[in-house]
């Protein structure tokens, strides 16, 4: 039998470069502790600057060390499969616990692989902005917060639903008490929020919780964007060269394992990372590969309008204007490599690729951020495709579908998030020192706020002030927005949206607000948002230093004007990663405002209706945005509806000026 190369004590970074890449990472490890494995891989990964790594254990005690770069997740993905498949780890399962471990790898690889191109990337944040103090005090909630060790005992009590009111009948506001405006006092500062220990290697808690569910571990290194451009040139022309080896070595290749396969003896103690890898992939097994397949496609956003062959003919003609069939230029093309020879011999793609199918649609709600198509001519290669390209695929918003595509995708609904641990969803605000909008503001309003919505699991709440503004406020300022307004219709994907809309920023800004595939452009804030601010914003209780750079406003003619199921989700506003607040004011006529649960558990009521009249006060606060959806159905009403919600842009757009004069405490 071949004896395969041993690896120990080079590191692992050794051990990828001589698969042929060093940042195509793929090894599968039989170790007994994964996490450990998959942490020390990261570090080794960091320090061989990979771009980035995504790992998976999977239920039979194997990990896979997946491509750092996304063009390669899918052919590193299937083989990693493929050759787990057969090995000795199975060989105690049934073929039923076979088939449900892998129902739910593919479920977190799936939410792993869309997560990780919806996460912010801490160190691209960092990067940017080098200036940025390390023990800076950060958003409680954010994402930045270390990994905390699991709790190792699984909860013996399923956590219960807070009480909640009951779904059909719409939440009414208590009686208003007499909300006369008292002179304003300076706004308490936030409780500080100790900034978590500097780690020699941070990971994002992502890894973390993959590990404490004993299914999947997954994990992601994502390093500046700035480094990242830098070293584009040299990493391209590196590859270029491994290519150009490696297809040299292709034609001589012995059918034995690879150079860089290694086999550790079962009964041997385990070196530190021992890859290995089965020594003869077996033939895929069309069904799973093919899930997976779509489950990366649909984490990278693919949308075919057919599926895509081994040949991939169905997309020079989507990407490049070609027709079908047209023939690959065998050196490569636009300056893409020929693939990398794949050093097992057989590459089991085809049946993969064509178990694809039409993946569903893409959930990424960054729209400018790029989505990842199968490159035209080399199978298990992606390429970025930017907004205005086609296979670009509009970003998952709910707002303006119709009932039928909204059906579909409830159908495809992406699996929930990680908990924070066994009993909530999120960190619980007693560790995180998250304050209320209705507990911060200064003590004579606080009598004005209730919270008709208020999930401490899930860390989310909505405030409601009722008549924050009074009745002549409201009819001389919604008068001056319906006429001052430069109200927009645009057309989304499904055409003309249901309402009118405008973007107004603080002076300096130039962030489009982009969602559901329309994209608006700012205007600035006008004389009367000031004025209508300090009204408004007093029993919020935040001084104008603090207040929101950001304002949407949507104009309802009549009850047939709505906006659908959405979160206020954009990259913009961080509010699937940290706290966010948005604050929203409503003139003219009376509207039902809705919000649901995204994954309600068992007995947790899904709606949360609130009936929302001139000069009603609405907040969203904490992380709504992430857990929750809100809507304003339609209804028989006659007359106009203007809202207002005010927010705080976190992360400006890469060419905003007031992105690069953001303060440390703006963010
Ligand atoms: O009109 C409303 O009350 C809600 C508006 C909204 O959700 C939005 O602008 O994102
Ligand atoms: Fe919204």
């Amino acid at each position: 039998m071949h004896e395969p190369p041993r690896f120990c004590a080079e590191g692992p970074c050794r051990a990828y470069r001589s698969l042929g890449h060093e940042k195509a990472a793929l090894s599968v490890f039989r170790e007994s502790n994964a996490a450990t494995a998959i942490r020390e891989l990261q570090k080794d990964l960091l320090v061989a600057r990979c771009e980035g790594a995504l790992s998976i254990k999977d239920s039979c005690g194997e990990v896979s060390i997946l491509s750092a770069d996304r063009r390669r997740i899918y052919s590193a993905l299937a083989p990693s499969v493929n050759g787990g498949h057969n090995r000795s780890g199975d060989a105690g399962q049934t073929p039923e616990s076979r088939t449900e471990a892998r129902k739910r790898l593919l479920a977190e690889a799936e939410e792993e692989f869309r997560a990780l191109l919806e996460e912010p990337a801490k160190k691209e944040e960092e990067a940017d902005h080098p200036w940025r103090p390390p023990s800076s005090p950060k958003v409680p909630g954010s994402v930045d917060h270390p990994w905390k060790p699991p709790s190792s005992a699984k909860a013996d009590h399923p956590w219960r639903p807070p009480s909640s009111p009951k779904a059909d009948q719409p939440w009414r506001p208590p009686p208003h008490p007499a909300a006369q405006v008292a002179p304003r006092t300076p706004p308490q500062p936030a409780a500080p929020h100790t900034p978590p220990d500097a780690a020699p290697v941070r990971l994002p808690r992502r890894e973390a919780s993959r590990s404490r569910s004993g299914v999947a571990s997954l994990s992601l290194v994502i390093p500046g964007r700035r480094r990242r451009r830098r070293d584009e040139g040299e990493r391209r022309s590196r590859s270029r060269r491994r290519d150009r080896e490696s297809r040299n070595e292709k034609v001589a290749a012995p059918s034995g394992p690879p150079p860089g396969a290694f086999e550790v003896p079962a009964s041997a103690p385990s070196p530190r990372l021992a890859p290995q890898i089965s020594p003869r992939p077996q033939p895929a097994e069309p069904d799973l590969l093919g899930a997976l397949a779509q489950a990366v496609s649909r984490a990278v956003g693919v949308t075919p309008s057919q599926p895509p062959s081994y040949q991939a003919q169905a997309y020079p003609a989507l990407m490049h204007g070609m027709a079908p069939g047209h023939h690959v230029h065998p050196h490569g093309h636009h300056g893409y490599p020929q693939p990398m020879a794949y050093p097992y011999g057989h590459l089991p793609q085809a049946p993969a690729m064509h178990m694809m199918g039409h993946p569903p649609p893409h959930h990424m709600p960054q729209a400018h951020y790029p989505a990842y198509a199968p490159h035209p001519h080399f199978p298990g290669y992606y390429m970025p495709v930017y907004p205005g390209m086609p296979g670009h695929p509009p970003p998952r918003d709910r707002r303006d579908e119709s009932d039928e595509d909204r059906r579909k995708k409830e159908r495809e609904e992406p699996p929930p998030p990680a908990k924070f641990d066994d009993d909530h969803w999120e960190e619980p605000r007693e560790r995180t020192q998250m304050k209320l909008l209705g507990e911060e503001c200064p003590e004579e309003f606080r009598r004005l706020w209730t919270y008709p919505l208020s999930d401490e699991n899930r860390r989310s709440f909505a405030g409601y002030v009722q008549r924050a503004l009074d009745k002549d406020h409201c009819r001389s300022f919604f008068a001056k927005i319906r006429d001052s307004c430069d109200w927009k219709q645009p057309e989304g994907i499904h055409g003309q949206i249901p309402r009118k809309t405008c973007w107004l920023v603080k002076g300096g800004c130039r962030c489009k607000y982009r969602y559901g595939g329309l994209e608006v452009e700012a205007q600035e804030f006008p004389k009367w948002m000031h004025e209508l601010m300090e009204i408004v914003l007093k029993p919020c209780g935040i001084s104008p230093k603090d207040w929101p750079n950001s304002c949407n406003l949507n104009l309802y003619e009549d009850g047939g004007m709505t906006v659908g199921w959405h979160s206020d989700d954009e990259r913009l506003f961080q509010g699937k990663f940290r706290d966010c607040r948005i604050i929203s004011l409503s003139l003219g006529a009376t509207r039902k405002f809705e919000l649901r649960r995204n994954w309600p558990e068992d007995r947790e009521t899904q709606l949360q209706r609130v009936t929302l009249s001139s000069g009603d006060l609405l907040t969203m606060e904490g992380m709504v945005q992430k857990h929750f959806q809100h809507r304003v159905p339609r209804e028989n009403v006659k007359e106009p509806r203007i809202n207002l919600t005010w927010r705080w842009v976190k992360r400006h757009v890469p060419d905003c000026p007031a992105g690069r004069k953001m303060t440390h405490a703006s963010r």
